[in-house]
């Protein structure tokens, strides 16, 4: 695990540098002219963006735990290399272990319209979840827009099946006021109670607890009238959008999420999951991105 010293080669003066968030829990904070943002080293998980003069894109949880083996309750986490429960072994951890372990930076930059940095998941530890040889890689851009580019590398001799999700939890005004637009007619897994396939119609809007997988490669959109504002979610190499919002009994169960905060965020996950889930062959690699920007209405 990269330590503060360890990491004071990669700031950059006035746009990058990093704290202890508690004690051997490291976080980059970027200040740049275009935007602001957090990010954990562990599960190179963003915590924050904010373009300059807008309100913030990202929510977090006021009750999230910072602690090492487990996830923060909003940003960005990373679900990989499965999405989540394990489809074979119940006992492995829901979502993948990217998201429950420290990272390693291994670069960054700045310039006028962006900082960049680079993680690498290390793999030591890891083989009993994931035994083939592989590296995964993670490179996020803050500036205006918030990108994101998640690389998945099999260096094995076999192909590796991955499923996976830039778990994108979103500020919204409220829950219950917003739009997803961009899924219409798309086929969906609701995952509320019994499992059903479906079909959308229309944009998606939240007066329960939402878990849906819908099939789509689409670009989708959040219409909050209420904040004048409209966040489009680009993404390429993804099969998959997830949208979930556990509302409040489900709320209620979750201790890292205050129980009205449901009301604050819709996740809209770029994700490859069940069906849509990726074969990486034998030497092979895969790429799974994602812009986030905000216009006014
Ligand atoms: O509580 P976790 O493990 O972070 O998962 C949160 C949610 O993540 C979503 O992606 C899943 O579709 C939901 O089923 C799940 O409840």
């Amino acid at each position: 695990m990269q330590t503060l010293p360890d990491l004071a080669e990669y700031e950059i003066t006035g746009q990058l540098r990093f704290v202890e968030k508690s004690a051997g829990y490291p976080v980059a904070q970027i200040t740049h002219p275009k935007a602001s943002g957090e990010i954990a080293l562990h599960g190179a998980h963003l915590t924050a963006f904010q373009p300059a003069g807008e309100k913030p894109i990202i929510f977090t949880s006021s009750q999230a735990i910072y602690t090492e083996g487990k996830a923060i309750r909003g940003g960005i986490p990373i679900c990989w290399p499965w999405f989540n429960a394990h489809p074979t072994e119940s006992s492995f951890p829901s979502h993948g272990f990217a998201r429950n372990r420290f990272w390693n930076l291994i670069a960054s930059q700045a310039n006028e319209e962006f900082v960049e940095l680079t993680f690498e998941l290390p793999t030591q530890g890891t083989e009993i979840w994931l035994p083939q040889s592989t590296r995964t890689t993670l490179r996020v851009r803050i500036g205006h827009e918030l990108q994101l580019e998640l690389l998945s590398e099999n260096f094995s001799n076999e192909s590796i099946t991955v499923s996976e999700a830039l778990h994108s939890y979103f500020c919204v005004s409220d829950s219950s006021q917003v739009s997803v637009t961009g899924l219409d007619q798309a086929r969906y897994i609701d995952t509320v109670g019994e499992q059903t396939e479906r079909l959308q119609s229309g944009d998606v809007s939240f007066s329960g607890e939402v878990d849906r997988i819908y099939q789509s490669d689409a670009t989708t959109h959040i219409l909050d009238k209420n904040w004048n504002r409209i966040i489009k979610i680009q993404k390429s190499g993804s099969g998959s959008t997830v949208v979930w919002n556990p509302w409040n009994e489900k709320a209620a169960d979750l201790g890292d999420l205050a129980d009205e905060e449901y009301h604050d965020f819709i996740c809209v996950e770029t994700a490859n999951a069940h069906d849509k889930s990726v074969s990486v062959p034998a030497m092979g690699k895969h790429l799974c991105s994602l812009i986030i920007s905000a216009e006014t209405l």
